[in-house]
């Protein structure tokens, strides 16, 4: 062959492959986010590398998990956290940030699915009733929940970025009419008392310092009768603190995961008695049966490697902002400590509970 037509062939090859690992296989769950279009939520490019070492001056030392930042730090820490994760979790994983029990012979997103209505049936959701969606994301929940139940749904997120993300997906769903987002803190909401029929919160009240300052705000915020369903991060009571392999993965979930420091499953159904709710039932969602949730992040090693290839090279093709490749990084050790939680059985993210504000509490 000739050397011009070997350089010519070499060439297309190349580009192929990287159309292939950047457009085909980059999109590991496609769902409108592509690997080029990933930014970090609504930091400016040259501020990502800050942002990042910010995030973790908040964990005084490697060891020590965010219980050292002080609880009105917090939400603006969590706030800095989703900015720099929300578009690798939308392109990774897809628009519901959470985990769920895997189903036989069914796909992830069928799984996702099933473990958001069954937040919409615990609450009797139907059409005419309002939902409060505390800690929404980019809403695949909300978008769930409102599809099945009919129900309208008011979202809250304290991260910016997030709120336009679900806008615009609510309006690409058709949705927009029966789904509102709110940027703000969930634990001092910005909305009157009994104003929502129900309320749910899936894996988003683990980042509160403390769980009365969120649950007390929903108690306000629901109408007498209304009911609760949260889907709660917990160490389980197979969880040894003299165990260092435990205390590792405890802490490793912690740090990658912008928590100010997990609770205890007991403490749960004990703080929602404080703050005036009747506990209508609990149950680890995560307990036999039901299949592993963590095996969605063990079978993706391939898909890590392909991502953080991907992110390698569009980070050094100045398309990606620098900053994304130490993000995935953490994502990627996160994700290793939140298996061996579930393997070992010290951790669950689906510690379900059921609550009601009592009918004859005061309005
Ligand atoms: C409820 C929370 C988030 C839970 C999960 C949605 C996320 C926890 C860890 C995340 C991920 C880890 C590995 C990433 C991988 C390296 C990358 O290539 C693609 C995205 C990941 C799979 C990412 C996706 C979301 C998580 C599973 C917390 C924050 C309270
Ligand atoms: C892991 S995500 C879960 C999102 C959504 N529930 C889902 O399952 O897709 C946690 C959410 O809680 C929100 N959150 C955390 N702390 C908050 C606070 N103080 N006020 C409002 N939202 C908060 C985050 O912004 C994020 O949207």
């Amino acid at each position: 062959m000739e050397p011009a037509t070997m350089a010519w062939t070499l060439a297309a090859a190349g580009f192929a492959l990287v159309y292939w690992f950047v457009w085909v296989m980059g999109a590991a769950e496609v769902q409108g986010k592509r690997a080029v279009d990933l930014q970090m939520g609504s930091i400016a490019d040259d501020k990502v590398g800050d942002r990042y070492s910010q995030y973790w001056s908040f964990f005084r030392s490697p060891k020590e998990t965010a219980a050292a930042a002080t609880a009105d730090k917090v939400p603006a820490f969590v706030d800095t956290f989703y900015n720099l994760v929300t578009d690798i979790y939308e392109w990774g994983w897809g628009q519901s940030f959470h985990f769920s029990p895997s189903l036989p012979g069914r796909s992830h997103r069928e799984a996702t699915r099933v473990h958001e209505e069954r937040v919409a049936d615990l609450l009797e959701a139907r059409p005419g009733k309002r939902l409060l969606d505390v800690g929404c994301g980019v809403g695949g929940p909300m978008r769930a929940i409102a599809a099945h139940s009919g129900s309208d749904v008011v979202g809250i997120t304290i991260n910016e970025y997030q709120v336009n993300r679900a806008r615009s997906h609510n309006r690409k769903a058709g949705l927009d009419a029966q789904c509102e987002v709110v940027c703000g803190n969930f634990m001092a909401m910005p909305f009157p008392d009994a104003s929502f029929d129900g309320a749910y919160s899936i894996e988003a009240t683990c980042h509160a310092p403390r769980l009365q300052d969120v649950y007390g705000e929903v108690f306000r915020v629901l109408k007498p009768g209304g009911l609760y369903v949260s889907y709660e991060w917990v160490t389980t009571p197979l969880y040894r603190a003299d165990d260092p392999e435990h205390v590792e993965a405890i802490h490793g979930i912690e740090r990658g995961d912008a928590l100010p420091g997990l609770r205890r499953q007991d403490e749960i159904a004990a703080v929602a008695k404080e703050v005036g709710f009747e506990v209508v039932k609990e149950l680890d969602l995560a307990l036999p049966p039901a299949l592993p949730w963590w095996t969605r992040l063990k079978m993706g090693r391939l898909s890590y490697w392909r991502n953080s290839l991907v992110i390698r090279a569009l980070t050094l093709l100045r398309v990606a902002p620098k900053g994304v490749s130490e993000v995935h990084e953490m994502l990627y050790e996160t994700a290793h400590h939140l298996t061996r939680g579930g393997e070992t059985g010290i951790f669950t993210p689906m510690h379900m509970v059921l609550l009601r504000k009592p009918a004859t509490a005061a309005e």
